[in-house]
């Protein structure tokens, strides 16, 4: 193992821990997914816990931000996309034909790889979610929500004299916060992550993986890296995935000192991939 990935680890150990007895918060069951006929996820079975931060990591392709999108229905946007099995939230089905995606969109909120602020102002950015759901119903409430949002997401003391500027004028790290202040504003149960670092230098990478640990202290994490000290560094749990099959998960620590199958072991130790 990397001396990098050793030293992440130890840096984790002792700040996060979810105990294995914690609430299951989303179940998935034989989830399986064809794009067309071809299945690229092959009957995926896990429990996420209630305030863990668990990530997603396996080689390109093998099916990470596809079972993400399965957990908010953001495949239903994606034409010739099917899903298969179950997935429940808080034990409720989340692909009841009676359920509002744009309600489950709120509970489960996403976080994508390249920062997307609307292009609208950094206070509309933050308001615009908490209007739509209605959660302020004065502007001195939405205010607050907008302030507490860019507190949570670390970016208040950097924006506060600027909200009616735009926010695609912020830098790369500060726009993904601002994405991130978006995904809290409307005060989602769990946040997924696809690849929220790729695209940002190393000193907003550890802004943003700070900011994960602090969310979890309210959220639930599921987070998708193709780096493997990021995920080290920040969850709790890890799961490896590869060509469609969701291989093993476990405490991280477990998965990157002694993992229980041969192709986990070969990915971490960058045998292939
Ligand atoms: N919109 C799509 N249409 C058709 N096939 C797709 C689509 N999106 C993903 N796939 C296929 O599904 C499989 C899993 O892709 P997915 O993007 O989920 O993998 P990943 O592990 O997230 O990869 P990466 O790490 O490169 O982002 C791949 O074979 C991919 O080509």
């Amino acid at each position: 193992m990397e001396n990098n990935l050793q030293r992440s680890l130890a840096a984790a150990e002792g700040t996060v821990g979810v105990s294995a007895a914690a609430k299951i918060k989303m179940t998935a069951r034989d989830a399986r997914v064809f794009y067309g006929e071809k299945e690229a996820l092959h009957g995926v079975n896990l429990d996420i816990r209630e305030n863990e931060v668990l990530a997603f990591i396996g080689p390109s392709g093998c099916g990470k931000s596809t079972f993400l999108r399965c957990l908010n229905r953001m495949n239903d946007t994606i034409d010739g996309c099917r899903v298969t099995g179950k997935i429940e939230l808080d034990g409720e089905d989340i692909y009841d034909r009676s359920l509002d995606v744009v309600l489950l969109r709120a509970r489960v909120g996403m976080v994508f790889q390249k920062p997307n602020p609307f292009p609208k102002s950094i206070y509309d950015n933050i308001a615009y979610g908490p209007k739509l759901h209605g959660l302020a119903s004065t502007r001195a409430e939405l205010d607050e929500v907008v302030e507490r949002s860019l507190i949570r997401a670390g970016l208040w003391d950097e924006v506060k004299d600027r909200l009616d500027q735009p926010g695609t004028g912020l830098s790369g790290g500060q726009q993904q916060r601002l994405c991130i202040a978006r995904a809290v504003a409307v005060s989602p149960e769990v946040i997924l992550m696809d690849e929220p670092c790729s695209a940002l230098d190393p000193i907003a990478t550890a802004k943003v993986e700070q900011l994960i640990t602090e969310l979890a202290e309210n959220f639930t994490i599921v987070i998708v890296t193709h780096n493997m000290q990021q995920a080290a560094r920040v969850s709790n749990r890890t799961a490896f995935f590869h060509l469609g099959d969701l291989v093993e998960v476990d405490d991280t620590t477990h998965i990157f000192t002694s993992p229980k199958d041969k192709r986990t072991e070969d990915y971490i130790t960058g045998r292939f991939g």
